[in-house]
């Protein structure tokens, strides 16, 4: 297990991303770990410090990215998903419980009339739905450019209403946060289409070639392209205390996808197809985050009692031992087996 700074695993980041220019236009990293390990922390400083050095580069080159005008060669990200019929898009306006707990429920798809965006329903139904819209994105305000962004499993909680529709309402709502407790099938079918994105092969604009040198940063900022799709990914509003659609947004200038999650790596049910989906775009690396269950504790326990989740730090322990725990033994006990996962340290 190596300890990494933020630094240096921005610089392994970049350097990937370097390696498959040519090839992908957005390359993967799935940081995974237990309760408390420290992914989200992880995972923001790693984005933070790389789209740092993109905006720093931009206003020290004084360029702007270039975003190529090809949106007529429209990429079809929703291709092969199944629609909804005509009757059951009024199931799914009313909550779409009847799936709640199918785990081999295929996500299907339904245009919204409103503007034309193509919105894909899994057994969480719309809380957990991802939105794919085929427009150029919008510059960012301040011309803050986010080339590395998060996306985290959390969106993918099942909303309470949702648990209240389990043969043992009771058990799921005192689980929240298991396996079963998850839109699993939507989950896996973000995976699927982001990647997707990552094998779209970059291209250069027509005055440039392969041949002209130039940094990394360049090369990013001459290949954007708008016929990228956005995809808008829900994410897990904690005042509702339940998932909230378009709280996250990879669109054309995201190069760079940061996934994190419980049980990105765990080998049961749809979990277990995540890994190979991006192990496929071979433009994916995978980090593994572990700590003893001591600190761990610490950790969630504290969180929990900052969070408002436990009164006393004491009860705050005794939730993560409830809970947290069960689902840290479970990944561990659990664990896809692959030759390429990295162990990094966040003591
Ligand atoms: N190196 C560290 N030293 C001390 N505290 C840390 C460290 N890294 C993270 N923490 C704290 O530990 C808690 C858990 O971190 P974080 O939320 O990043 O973990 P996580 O793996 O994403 O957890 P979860 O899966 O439960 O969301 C947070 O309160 C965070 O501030």
């Amino acid at each position: 297990m190596t300890f990494e700074t933020a630094e240096g695993l921005a610089d392994q980041v970049l350097k990937f991303l370097s390696d498959k220019l040519e090839t992908n236009y957005r390359v993967a990293v799935i940081v995974v770990g237990p309760p408390g390990s420290g992914k989200s922390t992880i995972s923001e400083k790693l984005c933070h410090e790389i789209n740092s050095r993109y905006n720093k580069y931009l206003k020290e080159s004084g360029s702007r990215p270039h975003l190529q005008e090809n949106l007529n060669e429209r990429i079809d990200l929703c291709e092969g998903i199944p629609k909804f019929e005509e009757k059951s898009l009024h199931d799914v306006q009313n909550g779409f419980f009847n799936h709640v707990q199918d785990q081999d429920f295929q996500p299907k798809k339904f245009v919204d009339k409103n503007d034309g965006s193509e919105v894909v329903v899994g057994i969480g139904g719309l809380p957990n739905s991802i939105r794919v819209e085929n427009v150029a994105p919008l510059e960012p305000s301040n011309h803050d450019y986010k080339i590395a962004k998060i996306v985290p499993m959390d969106g993918f909680h099942l909303s309470r209403r949702h648990l209240d529709h389990f043969d043992d309402p009771v058990e799921a709502h005192r689980r929240r946060g298991s396996p079963p407790t998850f839109d699993s099938n939507n989950c896996l079918q973000l995976c699927k289409l982001l990647a997707k994105t990552c094998t779209i092969k970059p291209t250069l604009p027509v005055n440039k070639t392969t041949a002209d040198t130039g940094t990394l940063f360049d090369k990013i900022s001459d290949t954007f392209s708008e016929s990228v799709p956005s995809i808008y990914v829900p994410g897990f509003d904690h005042a509702l205390k339940d998932p909230s659609t378009g709280q996250h947004c990879v669109d054309a200038f995201t190069r760079i996808i940061v996934l994190e999650g419980l049980y990105l790596l765990l080998d049961e049910d749809n979990w277990r197809d995540i890994y190979p989906t991006f192990k496929d775009t071979h433009a994916v690396i995978v980090w593994k985050l572990d700590l003893g269950v001591d600190v761990l504790e610490q950790r969630v326990a504290k969180r929990h009692l900052q969070s408002g989740l436990a009164a006393t730090l004491e009860a705050g322990v005794e939730r993560f031992r409830m809970n947290d725990l069960i689902n840290a033994l479970r990944i561990k006990e659990h664990c896809l087996a692959a030759d390429d996962i990295v162990s990094i340290s966040n003591k």
